[in-house]
């Protein structure tokens, strides 16, 4: 199949070779010409997965248009603040009714949708899925096994690209729950940057499981108010990309927080990081949402203050356990 992937940073980078090694004709679309020479001429992506040899049938280019007409299936793998405009720009390329995939994790900021939402306002006809699940990039681009869940109202829809994703030890499961999934994925980075502080700050594991465990009922609140199922936020694109962000040094949220409860500043981190780190924005719609639903989401609201500079990391730790401002305190609820 000829499969398209938008964004060749860590994650659709490995994606798109994932599809290669499964046989498929991927193309990448790079931003930078650099980037996308780099993946044609040496094979690597050196930037985003250094010392990860990429398959040698795998092809990137820097001409979005070109990308678009290439694809029977598209990938999104940009950041959440340039999903929208994205994919804009392919439209008027694209063939007709396939299915775009959403690997990008985070709400957008103004309209507060979830990614598959923004396919669907853009692209209208597209059936829209998300892959999500524990799938740090590197992980997966060692061949460790893994499991991801492919989100889709539609069960034929969703089978199809279960084939397609499937390969070696990566498992893909379906999940029609699409809010439950995406609202996971979007809201672990937030809970990610909560335990990232605590480690920085040398707290105790009895406090970042405390952390980890009460950011689930906060995922598990918010997607239910939103429509979602209290069972996907115990699976894997909820529970199981939570841990695996909150505990592994390789997430990119996790670091910032790492960062910040060290006493750095959130511009320095991020500008020396010149990656993704979807948390920091998504906090923002995240509160909001909060506000809408009626919820108090306490670390949300904690990890809010410190990303507008309102609070410091360490001033954030006494509140990040807080549960309820009345005082009703119950778990998991
Ligand atoms: N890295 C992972 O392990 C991983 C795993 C699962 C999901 N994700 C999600 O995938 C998405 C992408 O993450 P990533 O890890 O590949 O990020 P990254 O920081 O490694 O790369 C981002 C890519 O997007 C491009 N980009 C940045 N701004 C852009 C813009 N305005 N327009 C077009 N392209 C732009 C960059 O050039 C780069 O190629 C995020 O939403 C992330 O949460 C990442
Ligand atoms: O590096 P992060 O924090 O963006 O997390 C990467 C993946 O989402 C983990 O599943």
């Amino acid at each position: 199949m000829r499969i398209t992937v938008l964004g060749a940073g860590s994650w659709g980078t490995t994606v798109a070779s994932v599809l290669t090694r499964r046989d498929h004709e991927s193309l990448i679309w790079a931003r930078s010409p650099a980037t996308a020479d780099e993946i044609n001429a040496k094979h690597t992506n050196e930037r985003y997965l250094e010392g990860f040899p990429l398959p040698g049938r795998l092809r990137a280019t820097a001409d979005l248009a070109e990308a678009a007409a290439h694809a029977e299936l598209l990938v999104v793998g940009v950041p959440t603040g340039a999903f929208r405009d994205t994919l804009v720009q392919v439209r008027p390329n694209l063939h007709p009714w396939i299915p775009v995939v959403s690997l990008s994790k985070g709400l957008e900021r103004d309209s507060l949708l979830r990614m598959t939402e923004v396919i669907k306002e853009v692209l209208p006809g597209h059936p829209a899925a998300a892959l999500t699940g524990p799938n740090l990039a590197k992980e997966i681009m060692a061949g460790m096994a893994a499991a991801t869940v492919i989100a889709t109202e539609d069960l034929t829809v969703a089978t199809e690209i279960q084939r397609v994703f499937r390969r070696g030890l990566l498992r893909v499961y379906t999940n029609h729950d699409v809010i439950g999934c995406e609202v996971g994925g979007a809201l672990k980075n937030v809970v990610a940057i909560a335990t990232g502080i605590a480690q920085g700050l040398g707290v105790g594991d009895n406090t970042r499981a405390g952390v980890i465990s009460r950011g689930l009922a906060e995922l598990t609140t918010l997607a239910v108010a939103m429509g979602g199922e209290p069972s996907t936020l115990a699976g894997l694109a909820g529970m199981g990309d939570l841990v695996a962000t909150c505990i592994s040094p390789q997430s990119r949220n996790r670091h910032v927080g790492e960062q910040l409860g060290r006493g750095r500043s959130l511009d320095d981190i991020l500008a020396e990081m010149g990656q993704v780190a979807e948390g920091v924005k998504t906090v923002h719609a995240a509160v909001r949402l909060a506000d809408r639903h009626g919820l108090a989401m306490p670390i949300t609201r904690t990890i809010h203050r410190v990303v507008t500079g309102d609070i410091t990391a360490e001033h954030a730790y006494g509140g990040l356990l807080r549960t309820h401002p009345a005082g009703h305190e119950s778990d998991p609820g």
